[in-house]
């Protein structure tokens, strides 16, 4: 068995098959920059008004204008105007060849074709936005990395890249085993329960941007498992395997990825829940194989599957993604585990909830994240900060 920090670290340094490709914009959401981006063009591409008002060329002690004609968001206008004259224009419209400085309407008064105001209001080159002032035709808007936001989306559309490059999420099997589970809307007879893992994973997995999901499912029977689990690395680069990795005699996961030739990165971590959890490779495919119990995949997904994915997906930061937060009560640990435990944060307090056995789901109906103890404490005063794993 080894630390829970310790798998962490052997995971942290396993090579990922990472790589990038050019995807559609709207379809980039949970994924990372895969290369960095340059403008395809002069942002704005044409000088235009950042106001409604008038544009005009400005002079010292100006405080009349004649307005020659308009210019609104969409138009081409082009006509040149003298010093004196004006145009009416509109946010985003394009500035008239000559003009220089725009005059907001709240400080004009219209008399006619002419606007009167205070020579004070007419600032040179006030609410004018020049082209190429957000960024030029090939300058650098995001490097490599960056994590796709919708302001990053907005930018891109902006500048014209209707498609990005992002790193390549792994395609990903969810493989169910055991005789006793059913899916919802079948009807169970006893020693039956629905797969509380399946559709956990697979909403997760969605959530982190992860486009190909194969789900497999197979009973617990040797040749059984290892045809499917030599079927879902064919076709996948990460697969998730629940249950049938313990000691039972009907746990056959181990076995069969031995049969498979897939290395082991580790087998059993000091934690509950979770204890047996299986790490290998074959190849650049990386295999889970999570306790069956729902508390244990799911801890383990948060704790070790999530961050590789997003490893995978490119985010630096895929391994720091707890808080540290004071408990509310004072929490005795008396096992010489890691214990992730479901919990609630609430007002900046980390509340460890009731029923925390792996088979107990009843508090994911609160739970927004695990809190961790770690292997050697014993005893969490209350106000004590410890690390909190939100979803
Ligand atoms: N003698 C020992 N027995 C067990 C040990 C041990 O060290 N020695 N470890 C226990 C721990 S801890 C865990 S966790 C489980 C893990 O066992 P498996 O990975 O082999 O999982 P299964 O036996 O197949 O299932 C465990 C439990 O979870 C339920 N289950 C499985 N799949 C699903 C699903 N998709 N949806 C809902 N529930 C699921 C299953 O019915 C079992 O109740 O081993 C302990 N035993
Ligand atoms: O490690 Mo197990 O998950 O306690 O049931």
């Amino acid at each position: 068995m080894i630390s829970v920090s310790e798998a962490k670290r052997i995971l942290q340094n396993i090579p990922l098959n990472k790589r990038s490709q050019l995807i559609p914009l709207f379809e980039s959401e949970g994924l990372f920059l895969g290369d960095e981006v340059r403008s395809l063009m002069d942002v704005p591409s044409f000088d235009n008004s950042a106001m409604d008002g008038y544009a005009f060329i400005w002079e010292e002690g100006l405080k009349e204008l004649e307005i020659i004609g308009e210019s609104a968001a969409g138009g081409d206008y082009s006509q040149q105007i003298m010093n004196g004259q004006c145009i009416r224009i509109f946010t985003g419209a394009p500035m008239p060849e000559g003009a220089d400085s725009v005059i907001m309407q709240e400080k004009v008064e219209k008399n006619g074709a002419k606007i009167n105001f205070n020579p004070e209001d007419a600032i040179q080159g006030q609410h004018v936005r020049y082209q190429g002032s957000q960024c030029k035709k090939g300058d650098l808007v995001a490097q490599a990395g960056a994590k796709i936001t919708p302001g990053l989306i907005s930018l891109m559309a902006s500048v014209g890249v209707g498609e990005i490059p992002v790193f390549q999420p792994p395609k990903v099997s969810i493989l169910i085993t055991g005789n006793e589970i059913k899916n919802l809307g079948e009807i169970l007879t006893k020693g039956q329960i629905y797969n509380a893992n399946g559709p956990a994973l697979d909403i997760w997995l969605k959530s982190q941007g992860i486009r190909e999901i194969q789900h497999w499912q197979v009973r617990d029977e040797k040749k059984a498992v290892q045809d499917i689990i030599s079927k879902a690395l064919a076709q996948s680069d990460l697969v998730l395997i629940t249950g049938g990795i313990s000691v039972g005699d009907y746990d056959f996961v181990k076995e069969a990825l031995e049969f498979h030739q897939v290395e082991p990165l580790f087998y059993k971590v000091k934690q509950r829940p979770g204890k047996p959890l299986y790490a290998g490779m074959k190849k650049e495919k990386l295999v889970f194989a999570l306790p069956g119990n729902p508390a244990s995949v799911l801890s383990c997904f948060l704790n070790y599957v999530k961050p590789v994915i997003e490893s995978w997906k490119g985010n630096s930061m895929a391994w720091n993604s707890f808080v540290e937060l004071p408990v509310s009560d004072d929490f005795e640990k008396p096992i010489p585990l890691t214990q992730f435990l479901k919990a609630n944060v609430e007002d900046g307090k980390i509340h460890i909830l009731s029923g925390q056995e792996s088979f107990n789901l009843i508090s994911f109906g609160t739970a927004n994240g695990f809190a961790e103890i770690p292997e050697e404490t014993t005893f969490i005063k209350a106000g004590q900060t410890i690390k909190f794993y939100p979803w």
